[in-house]
Formats: C-alpha cells, sequence, structure tokens
C-alpha cells in the first residue's frame, strides 16, 4: 500500500478511535506512548462527566493515597477492545536504560539502581509464582517504572496457571530474546523456571544495556546460550555471579527466587528492606507480615499476603545486625518514597486482568490501551 494512504487510512482509524473513546467518557490524546504486537497506547483524560460516573476513578484522579483499581475500565466494539489503564509515567525499563546509558555515557544502570529494581521484579515474581501465576512473557518492555521509580509488571497476556503444583508447558510464549532454551527446544518447560531465565536475561540487560544472546534463528541462540554470557569488564564477579546462575541452561541447575533474593549480591537491598520493615512493624503484631502493594488485595483485606520476601530472606539476615530497628528505618539506596509499611514500594499489575493494586496517581492522566478484536489484526 502506498505511504499516502495508508497514512489516510491510519487518520481515518484514529479519528474513529477518538471518537469511541469520546463515546464512552474519555479524551484520547494524539500522543502515543507506546506499542506492542497487541495494542497501541496512547495518554488520554477523564472527562468530567465520566468522573461523576466513576467515584474510584474520580479519587484516584485528585491524587488520594488510596486502594486504587489500576484497570479502570475496558470497552469494546466488533473492531476494537479498550483498556483504560493507570499510566505508568516513567514508561518502561528498557526506555528507562537506554535513557541512563545515554546520560551516563556509559552502556547499562549501576548496579546499585539495578539491584533496587531487581529486588522489586522479583519479588512480584515471587508473588505470581506463590499463587501459581506464571508470566512468561518477562522482559524489559513489560516492567514499567511509575513516577516514584516504582517497578509494575505489566502484560499478562501469556501468563498461566501453573497451579501450585509444577505442572509442565508446552506453548512457546514470549520474546526470543529472553526465552528459556528448553522452551527454544520446544521441550515442555516448568514455567517458573523459565521465568527465571528470563529474569536472568533482564538483570543482564539492566547492567550491561545490551541482550546476552542475540539471534534470529533460535539454533544460532541455543549455540550461545550453551556458551555463556560473556561479560565486560568492570562489572562486579558477584553480579556476574548471579546472572550466571541464572543462566542456566538447565532448568533444574537455575538458581530459584528465594537463592536469587538471598544472593550476595542482593544482599544491601535485601538488608536496607529489613531495616525499614522491621520498624514499620507495629511493637504488638503477633504475626509480622511485610504489606507490600504488589499484593492485590484490599489494603485491609483479612487474609493473609502470599509469602513475601521478607520471609524468602529472613533466614539469611539472621545474625546481621538491624542498627536502626528502634530508629528511623534507611531507605535503600535510590528508593522512592514509601508511605507506612508499604516497605517494598511495589505494585504489581497488568494489562490484561483487572486486577487490584495500591497507588497514587498525581495527575490527571490515564491510558488507553487499544487492543484490536481477533479477526481485525493489527490494531489501526
Ligand atoms: N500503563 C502504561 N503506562 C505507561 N506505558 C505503558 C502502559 N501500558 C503500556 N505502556 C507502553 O506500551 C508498550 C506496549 O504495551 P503492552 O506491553 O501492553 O502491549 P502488547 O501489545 O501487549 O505488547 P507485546 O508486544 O509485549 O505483546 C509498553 O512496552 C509500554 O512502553
Amino acid at each position: 500500500m502506498k505511504a499516502a494512504s495508508r497514512q489516510k487510512l491510519d487518520q481515518r482509524a484514529f479519528l474513529e478511535q477518538v471518537h469511541e473513546c469520546r463515546d464512552n467518557g474519555y479524551l484520547l490524546s494524539s500522543k502515543k506512548i507506546g506499542s506492542g504486537a497487541f495494542s497501541k497506547v496512547y495518554l488520554a483524560y477523564a472527562t468530567q462527566e465520566r468522573m461523576r460516573h466513576n467515584c474510584k476513578l474520580a479519587s484516584d484522579l485528585r491524587g488520594k493515597c488510596h486502594t486504587m483499581v489500576q484497570l479502570y475500565e475496558t470497552f469494546a466494539n466488533s473492531r476494537r477492545t479498550y483498556l483504560v489503564l493507570e499510566l505508568a509515567a516513567h514508561g518502561n525499563l528498557l526506555e528507562h536504560i537506554n535513557a541512563m546509558s545515554a546520560h551516563h555515557h556509559c552502556p547499562g544502570l549501576e548496579e546499585e539502581e539495578a539491584r533496587r529494581l531487581l529486588w522489586q521484579l522479583v519479588s512480584a515474581v515471587a508473588h505470581c509464582h506463590n499463587l501459581g501465576i506464571v508470566h512468561r512473557d518477562l522482559k524489559c518492555e513489560n516492567i514499567l517504572l511509575d513516577d516514584r521509580g516504582c517497578l509494575k509488571l505489566s502484560d499478562f497476556g501469556f501468563a498461566n496457571w501453573s497451579g501450585l503444583k509444577n505442572s509442565l508447558l508446552s506453548t512457546f510464549c514470549g520474546s526470543v530474546a529472553y526465552t528459556a532454551p528448553e522452551i527454544l527446544m520446544s521441550k515442555k518447560y516448568n514455567g517458573k523456571q523459565a521465568d527465571l531465565w528470563s529474569l536472568g536475561v533482564t538483570l543482564y540487560a539492566m547492567v550491561t544495556g545490551k541482550l546476552p544472546f542475540k539471534e534470529c534463528q533460535p539454533h544460532r541462540m541455543l549455540y550461545l546460550m550453551r556458551r555463556g554470557p560473556t561479560f565486560q569488564p568492570g562489572l562486579s564477579p558477584e553480579c556476574q555471579d548471579l546472572i550466571r546462575g541464572l543462566l542456566q541452561l538447565h532448568p533444574r541447575a537455575r538458581l530459584g527466587l528465594q537463592q536469587v533474593a538471598t544472593h550476595h549480591w542482593m544482599l544491601p537491598a535485601a538488608h536496607a528492606l529489613f531495616c525499614t520493615t522491621l520498624c514499620a512493624i507495629p511493637e504488638k503484631t503477633e504475626k509480622p507480615q511485610l504489606r507490600t502493594s504488589l499484593h492485590n488485595v484490599e489494603p485491609n483485606a483479612d487474609s493473609d499476603p502470599p509469602r513475601s520476601l521478607l520471609q524468602l530472606w529472613r533466614p539469611q539476615l539472621q545474625g546481621t545486625s538491624c542498627e536502626s530497628a528502634s530508629g528511623p528505618a534507611p531507605e535503600p539506596p535510590g528508593a522512592c518514597p514509601r508511605q507506612g509499611a508499604d516497605s517494598a514500594g511495589l505494585e504489581l499489575w497488568s494489562t490484561e486482568t483487572a486486577g487490584r493494586t495500591v497507588g497514587r496517581s498525581r495527575h490527571p492522566l490515564l491510558l488507553c490501551s487499544i487492543r484490536s478484536v481477533p479477526g481485525h489484526y493489527p490494531v489501526s
């Protein structure tokens, strides 16, 4: 199709989308925030009328501290599905790595920042795995950052319920560069172990600004995977060790989440969180529990939160001193401001499911993720 007629079609489609959003109470801007294989994501605003009809949305947008439904609304017609989502103001992790690399004239994030982000990511993935959910598409583009620099795991389009037993899966999911070797070899795979491989690729991308294995052909990828990752000088041996532990060809040889959380490289983050958490636990609480906003529950729900990172690394920290247990807790390096006992400062949410999260939106902005209905692909 000629460029001019393609442009006309795009314009017509965009105007249709503007009208469809307007009919549902949202003003679609032309600012495109991102796009993926299945969606185009635009900045949008809620009309006053929409806010009058949706108290939760209205109070969120006025910037109150509250339990926020991060997927506010969906609407659809025969051609498109619209998801109205909370905006992650700092975009995705890939954009962040690229911006920081350009800023420092050096590829990748500093290890301290990568540690803080990995800590949050491990916590989010642990939460999913403890619920029996495997993500299966962990990659930098699906990890978003809010205006406080806190991490949000998104895009659960390939997520699956693996159950609490480690049942094997067979569907090929995810992006090749992040895909575990057993999936590339079309073997039955354990979703949790496959997520751990992707976590290793993500950590490598964070600290080096590159992908560890990059080839279009799966057999070439496998060749590189067998050789293992290579590192530039300057990366700490502890970080290299953690990456190697995650990028183990054999799924069973791979580090588990608990081992990641207690790995030597992670300890500074664990220690800071441990101290913060101790200070946040009221003295007479019988069952001290880390309350993080990653849990998809109301803040005051009675149910026990799933096993948290506090439990994952507590054994490792036994015997370490927490100097400030009675005073104000030290912030982990580069940590974002926290509220109350929200120690991990972490939010888990999904563009695909109507989960809940705790968060704060300071700007009257929303996001419209417009997805094609099957049969009308790609979105236009
Ligand atoms: N709520 C959000 N806040 C900020 N940016 C977002 C948000 N949702 C999506 N994006 C941006 O849009 C991009 C694509 O979104 P998303 O991952 O939902 O699309 P997709 O079609 O499912 O992608 P994929 O190709 O991974 O399947 C993200 O990488 C991110 O940059």
